[in-house]
C-alpha cells in the first residue's frame, strides 16, 4: 500500500484538483492508497495573517471570505449542482467556527500558540473535505478521515512532538477498520492528550504522510508536489538544473537542509527507520518519474548530487587568545546559542583554536551578539576576547554527495569554479559526515557563484558562455548570423551554449537576462532596447553577476576601450577585434594582460592581426614554448593587398579602393588603412607579442599616399584627392610593371625595430605570390632559422573576422 502526499499547489485549484483525481485512478491498485491532503495553496499563510490581524485588532473579514470563496468556487466548478449542498454546508460549518474563533483573538487581543493552530487546522480540514466529497463523483469508497485524531503528540503547539507508539496504534486500529476505503487524511494537524488541536511544524503534511507510511509500513510514501523532484539546483537561480533520479536519504537531508524546499527533513525520519522509499513527484509533469529517496540509492557517477543555498544568513565570529586551548570553549558558546533556541547554521573553526566563526539566520544575529557579550562579559573585558561583531550580506552555497567521500579533487573544482568568476569566500566548513562541503560568500554573488558551480561539476553537461556584445556594424552583423547557425551544433557535439545577453550600438542597447533570441535581434535592439550608454551597459552587465561572461568589441571606437580593465576585474573575459586597445599605450597592453590573469580570466584579440588566420596564437604558442623571435616579415594589410592585386589594366586606384571598402576589407574609415595606420598597430601589437616594449613612435611607416590624400579632412574628401591623384598611383603600377614586379606594403620587426615600407618585389620573393585580400607572415626564430615558419591566407573581411572572434568567444567556453 502506498501513501500519496498532496502538497498546496496539487489542491490549489479546480484544475489541479481535477488532475489529482486522475492521478489517483491510475495509483489505485489492488490496494487503496491513503491520501494525505495538504491545505490550498496559499491558505495557511492567510489564516496565520488573519490570526495575527484578530490579535492587533486589524481586518481580517475580507481574508477570510477570499478564503471561503476559492473552496466554493472549486466545489461549485467540480460537482453536479445536486452534489454541492452537503460539501458547502460542512464547510460553511467550518467558516462560521473560524469566523468565532477569530472574533474571540479580536476581542481578546490575544493569541495563544493553542490558538493559532486551531486557526490553521481549518486550512487543512477544509481542503481535505473538499476533495474527499469531489472523489466521491470518482470513487464510490472515499472518506475524510481527520487526521488529528489519529496522530497524538505532546502539548507543544506548533511543533508538536510525535508520541510514535500511540499514534502507530491508533492509525494501525482505524486501517483495520477501513481498509476498503479509499481515506482521504488532513496532512500537517494532531492533537494532545486532552484532544486539543496541535501542528505538526514546518512541512508538517509531508511527515503526516511518513507517520502514517512508518506505522502501516507502506511500500512508498509519494510526494506530489508541483516541481520535478529534486534537482541539481535552485531552477530560478541555475535555468539548466535537473532532476535527479534517485538519492539517498542523507543526501535528501542535506540538499533539504540548505534551501531545496521540495521536502522537508525531519518528515523523513519514519520512513528513513522504517526504509521506506520516497517518490517526489509532479503533480503537473505526471510523465516524470520521479526524483527516489531510498536506502541504497544509485551512487551514480555524479560527483555531487545537487548545489543547495540559503540565501541570507549573517555570521558572527568570536576570536582570542583566550580560547587557546580552553576545552570546553565551543561547547559553552554552543549550548548558550542551542538553549536560547538559536540554531546555528554551521560552524567553522580555526587550525588553530583561534577563533570560531558561525552563522545563524539574519534574525537572530543580533540576539546572539547580545548572548555572547553577557555569557563571555569576563573575557570580553580582559581582552582574552575579541568583541564579535555580526556580518550581513551573505549567503551559503554547499554542495552535496556521498560520493565526495571517494573522489579526489572535488573541494579543488569548487574554489576553481568560485576563484575563476570572481567570487570571494568568507568562510568554508565542510560537513564531519563529508557529505556535504559548504562555503559562505557575499549574498550579491551567490547567483553566479551557484551557476558557476554547477557548470564546473555538470561540465559533461551543457556549459553556458554568456556574451555581451558592442558593435552591430560588419563584424558584429555577422558574428550574430555564425552565432545563430552554429549553436545548435555547439550544443550537441560541444555542450557548449552560447548566450548573447547583451547587444549594443552607438544607438541603442538591450540586455536581457533570458538572453536575446538571434533570430530577431535586430528588431529586438530597436523596438525594445533604450538609448545606448556604455557605462551603463557595462554596469547592468557586472550588475547581472553571471557566470562565464565574454565581454565582445566590435566595434572601432575608443570608447569601450576605457572599460577594458574594469570589465576584467569584474572577472569577465574580453575578446576584441578592435586594434585600438593592444596598440594604445604600452602600459596599458601591459595592464590588459596583467588584470585577466590577475583575476583568472582571458583577454583574447585574435582578429587584431590578420582577422581569422592565426597568427596571435601563433606567436604565443612560439613564446611560450620558449621560443626566441629573431625577425618577423608580413603583409598585414588586407586592404592594401587586395588594391595591390586588383589595380591592374586601366583600372584607377581610387575604384579599386572603393571596392575593397565595399567588400568589407576596410576599417570603417578607409584612411586608417590607406595611410598605414592599421598595418601600423598590427605590427606594433606583433612586436609588444614578442617581447618588445615598443610605442607607436617607435614605428617607422613610408607612406604610399600623397601629401593631399593624406590631409583629406573626410572619407568623401579622400576619394576625391586620390581621384586627383590617379597618376601618382598609375605611376607606381607602371614602374613596378617595368621590372616585373609587383607593389607590396611590407612591415618588418627586426632587432626591435619595427618599419613598415612599400616595396616593388619581384618573383623571387616569398611575398610575390598574393591574391585576393592575402596577409601573410614569416616568422624567423631560433627554432626556424633556415625555413622560417609561415602563415598565409585571407587577412581581411566580414567572414573571417567574426570566425576569429567567434573562435575567441568558444577558446573562452573551453577553460
Ligand atoms: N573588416 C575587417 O576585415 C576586420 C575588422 N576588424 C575590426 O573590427 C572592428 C569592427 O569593424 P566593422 O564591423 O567593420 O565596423 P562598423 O563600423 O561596421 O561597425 C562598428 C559598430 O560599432 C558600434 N559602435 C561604435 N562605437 C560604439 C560604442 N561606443 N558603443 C557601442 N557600439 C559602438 C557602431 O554602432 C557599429 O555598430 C574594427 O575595430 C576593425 O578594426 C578586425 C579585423 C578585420
Ligand atoms: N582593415 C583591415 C582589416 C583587418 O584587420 C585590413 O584591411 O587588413
Ligand atoms: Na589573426
Amino acid at each position: 500500500m502506498n501513501i500519496l502526499k498532496f502538497g498546496g499547489t496539487s489542491v490549489g485549484s479546480a484544475q489541479s484538483i481535477s488532475a489529482l483525481m486522475e492521478i489517483l485512478k491510475k495509483e489505485k491498485g489492488d490496494e487503496n492508497p491513503i491520501v494525505v491532503l495538504s491545505a490550498m495553496g496559499g491558505v495557511t499563510n492567510t489564516l496565520l495573517e488573519m490570526a495575527e490581524n484578530a490579535r492587533n485588532a486589524s481586518d481580517y473579514a475580507d481574508q477570510l471570505k477570499q478564503v471561503e470563496a476559492r473552496h466554493f468556487e472549486v466545489i461549485r466548478t467540480l460537482l453536479p449542482a445536486g452534489a454541492q449542498n452537503p460539501v458547502l454546508t460542512k464547510l460553511k460549518i467550518y467558516f462560521n467556527e473560524l469566523e468565532d474563533i477569530l472574533q474571540s483573538v479580536y476581542n481578546l487581543r490575544e493569541l495563544s500558540s493553542q490558538t493559532k493552530d486551531l486557526i490553521l487546522s481549518y486550512g487543512e480540514r477544509c481542503s481535505t473535505v473538499m476533495v474527499s466529497h469531489i472523489a466521491c463523483q470518482h470513487f464510490a469508497n472515499a472518506l475524510f478521515v481527520n487526521g488529528a485524531e489519529l496522530i497524538k503528540t505532546d502539548s507543544n503547539f506548533g511543533q508538536a512532538k510525535v508520541n510514535t507508539q500511540l499514534t502507530e496504534t491508533l492509525i494501525r486500529d482505524f486501517y483495520e477498520s477501513n481498509k476498503d476505503k479509499l481515506l482521504f487524511v488532513t496532512g500537517f494537524i494532531s492533537s494532545n492528550e486532552e484532544g486539543r488541536i496541535t501542528t505538526l511544524g514546518r512541512g508538517g503534511s509531508d511527515y503526516t504522510a511518513a507517520i502514517w507510511g512508518g506505522a502501516l509500513n507502506a511500500q512508498e510514501i509519494q510526494i506530489w508536489t508541483d516541481v520535478d523532484g529534486m534537482l541539481t539546483a535552485d531552477p530560478r537561480i541555475v535555468k539548466k538544473a535537473f532532476s535527479l533520479p534517485e538519492l539517498s536519504y542523507i543526501e535528501a537531508m542535506e540538499l533539504s537542509y540548505f534551501g531545496a524546499k521540495v521536502i522537508y527533513p525531519p518528515t523523513m525520519t519514519p520512513a528513513f527507520l522504517k526504509k521506506i522509499p520516497i517518490v517526489i513527484k509532479n503533480t503537473f509533469n505526471v510523465d516524470f518519474e520521479g526524483t527516489y529517496i531510498k536506502h541504497g540509492a544509485h551512487a551514480s557517477n555524479l560527483p555531487i548530487k545537487g548545489i543547495s543555498s540559503i540565501d541570507e544568513i549573517s555570521i558572527l565570529n568570536l576570536s582570542g587568545s583566550g580560547m587557546v586551548g580552553k576545552a570546553g570553549f565551543s561547547g559553552r558558546l554552543f549550548s548558550l546559542l542551542s538553549r536560547e533556541q538559536i540554531n546555528v547554521v554551521l560552524i567553522t573553526q580555526s587550525s588553530s583554536e583561534h577563533s570560531i566563526t558561525f552563522a545563524v539566520k539574519p534574525s537572530d544575529a543580533l540576539k546572539a551578539l547580545s548572548l555572547i557579550n553577557k555569557e563571555f562579559e569576563l573575557e570580553l573585558q580582559a581582552r582574552k576576547l575579541e568583541y564579535p561583531e555580526v556580518e550581513n550580506g551573505l549567503s551559503v552555497l554547499a554542495i552535496v554527495g556521498e560520493n565526495m567521500k571517494r573522489t579526489p579533487g572535488i573541494s579543488g573544482k569548487l574554489f576553481n569554479a568560485l576563484g575563476r568568476n570572481g567570487v570571494n569566500i568568507r568562510a568554508i566548513a565542510q560537513g564531519s559526515s563529508e557529505y556535504n562541503i559548504s562555503v559562505i560568500l557575499s549574498r550579491a554573488d551567490l547567483s553566479k557563484a551557484v551557476n558557476a558551480v554547477h557548470d564546473a561539476f555538470y561540465s559533461d553537461l551543457k556549459k553556458t558562455l554568456n556574451v555581451f556584445c558592442l558593435g552591430t556594424g560588419n563584424i558584429g552583423k555577422t558574428l550574430f548570423q555564425q552565432l545563430q547557425n552554429q549553436m545548435p551544433f555547439l550544443a550537441k557535439n560541444n555542450d557548449l551554449q552560447v548566450k548573447v545577453m547583451g547587444v549594443s550600438n552607438t544607438r541603442k542597447m538591450y540586455l536581457n537576462p533570458d538572453g536575446l533570441d538571434l533570430a530577431n535581434w535586430e528588431e529586438t535592439l530597436e523596438t525594445q532596447g533604450e538609448q545606448a550608454d556604455l557605462g551603463e551597459f557595462i554596469k547592468q552587465m557586472k550588475n547581472m553577476n553571471l557566470a562565464n561572461c565574454v565581454f565582445v568589441d566590435n566595434t572601432a571606437s575608443h570608447n569601450p576601450i576605457q572599460f577594458y580593465l574594469d570589465v576584467l576585474q569584474s572577472s569577465i573575459s574580453v575578446v576584441t577585434c578592435n586594434k585600438i586597445g593592444n596598440s594604445a599605450e604600452y602600459d596599458q597592453y601591459v595592464a590588459f594582460k596583467q588584470a585577466a590573469r590577475k583575476h583568472g580570466v582571458d583577454f583574447y584579440y585574435e582578429t587584431n592581426v590578420g582577422a581569422g588566420l592565426p597568427i596571435i596564437r601563433t606567436l604565443k604558442d612560439l613564446m611560450l614554448s620558449g621560443d626566441r623571435i629573431g625577425r618577423i616579415e608580413a603583409i598585414l594589410s588586407g586592404t592594401i593587398s587586395y588594391i595591390f592585386n586588383n589595380f591592374k589594366g586601366d583600372r584607377l586606384f581610387h575604384e579599386v579602393v572603393k571596392e575593397a571598402q565595399d567588400l568589407g576589407y576596410t576599417e570603417p574609415d578607409p584612411r586608417d588603412d590607406l595611410n598605414g595606420k592599421d598595418f601600423m598597430r598590427k605590427m606594433l601589437i606583433l612586436a609588444r607579442d614578442a617581447g618588445y616594449a615598443l610605442e607607436e613612435k617607435d614605428v617607422a611607416i613610408e607612406s604610399m599616399l600623397p601629401a593631399d590624400c593624406l590631409a583629406a579632412a573626410s572619407v568623401p574628401d579622400f576619394y576625391v584627392a586620390m581621384e586627383k591623384n590617379a597618376a601618382h598611383f598609375e605611376n607606381l603600377k607602371q614602374e613596378a610593371a617595368k621590372g616585373n614586379k609587383v607593389l607590396r606594403y611590407i612591415g618588418k620587426l627586426e632587432d626591435g625595430k619595427v618599419a613598415i615600407t612599400l616595396q616593388m618585389v619581384d618573383d623571387s620573393h616569398p611575398f610575390y605570390m598574393l591574391s585576393g585580400s592575402d596577409n601573410i607572415i614569416s616568422f624567423t626564430t631560433d627554432r626556424y632559422k633556415e625555413r622560417p615558419l609561415v602563415v598565409k591566407g585571407p587577412g581581411a573581411g566580414a567572414e573571417v573576422t567574426a570566425a576569429g572572434v567567434f573562435a575567441d568567444i568558444i577558446n573562452v567556453g573551453k577553460r
